[in-house]
């Protein structure tokens, strides 16, 4: 072989070499990535979103549901000394309500709302009358009647479980969370729905402050706290503080992407707003069905 093909094929071989070394670089980069995002992944399964907290054995927990309104009701309630609260009821399904509490022995202590809904009457005014001693309850800040009015820090005991209170305005001005602590389980009326939020184009509406209160006080709650809200419009019944951090579709952006979508959801008034704002002020008193 001559030198000038000798040369030829030298610069030959340095070329292919070159080229394999550098597919191999990328090639481990990718896998790199690759084994990065896997891990990624798990540790957000295994360590962020911590293992279920299970409701303690002396803790009965009931997630109703209006059809007509797709409003969740809870009632909760002490095994042990049978005391009983019922968050955000139905006007329409009081009856029902006030059925079961009696059919399981239960005595219901507090009926308490969320917040002064407007898609719906409360069923607190007729579970008064159907369950006398019962005691009606709602923030201070909503601004409707009720026989106890709650600030944030304000807890309600029934037997010897403890809601604690968090202000949380921003769908109304007078929204409140509720929280078990022990149980792991946090009430969100319409301020944090699944993969969605409360609307904030009335009743003193402020998109900025939803999303604030969201990501400052049911955010900085346990990842595997779930989440129950007072409605749901696809067929879901609960979340965790995890799931909505990670997949919200609305509270994952940032406070002015959010702003700007809440600002134009043009979603038509609820159906029932005119009857609905004037009956809860009254603490769902109004149009109590005389039968
Ligand atoms: N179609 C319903 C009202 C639906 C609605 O506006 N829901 C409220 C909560 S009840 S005031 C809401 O905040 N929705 C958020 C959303 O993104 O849909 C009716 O006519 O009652």
């Amino acid at each position: 072989m001559n030198s000038v093909a000798f040369s030829l094929l030298s610069s030959l071989r340095r070329s292919v070499l070159l080229q394999v070394k550098r597919s191999d670089i990328k090639i481990r980069k990718i896998s790199c990535l690759a084994a990065q995002q896997r891990l990624s992944h798990s540790n957000s399964n295994n360590m962020d979103m911590l293992p279920r907290i299970s409701f303690t054995t002396d803790f009965f927990f009931r997630q109703l549901f209006d059809l007509e309104s797709s409003t969740y009701t809870y009632l909760l309630a002490d095994l042990n000394t049978h005391e009983a609260v019922i968050i955000d009821p139905v006007l329409e399904q009081a009856k029902r309500d006030a059925q079961l509490v009696k059919e399981l022995g239960l005595k219901l202590k507090y009926a308490m709302n969320t917040h002064m809904h407007a898609d719906h009457i409360t069923g607190t005014g007729w579970l008064k009358q159907l369950l006398p001693g019962c005691i009606s309850v709602i923030s201070k800040a909503s601004g409707a009647k009720a026989d106890k009015h709650l600030n944030e820090g304000d807890s309600v005991v029934f037997g010897r479980h403890k809601i604690d209170t968090l202000a949380t305005p921003g769908h109304t001005n007078g929204c409140m969370t509720y929280v078990i602590h022990e149980q792991g389980c946090v009430f969100t009326g319409d301020t944090l729905l699944i993969r969605g939020c409360g609307r904030t184009d009335f009743q003193e509406g402020n998109a900025r402050s939803l999303y604030e209160n969201v990501h400052n006080k049911i955010f900085t709650l346990g990842t595997n706290y779930r989440i129950y809200p007072a409605h749901d419009y696809k067929g879901q019944v609960e979340s965790t503080v995890w799931e909505e951090k990670n997949y919200n579709p609305r509270l994952t952006k940032s406070l002015e992407e959010f702003v700007a979508l809440m600002d134009n959801l043009n979603l038509p008034y609820p159906k029932k707003i005119d009857q609905s704002l004037p009956a809860n002020r009254e603490c769902g008193i109004h149009d109590i069905p005389q039968n």
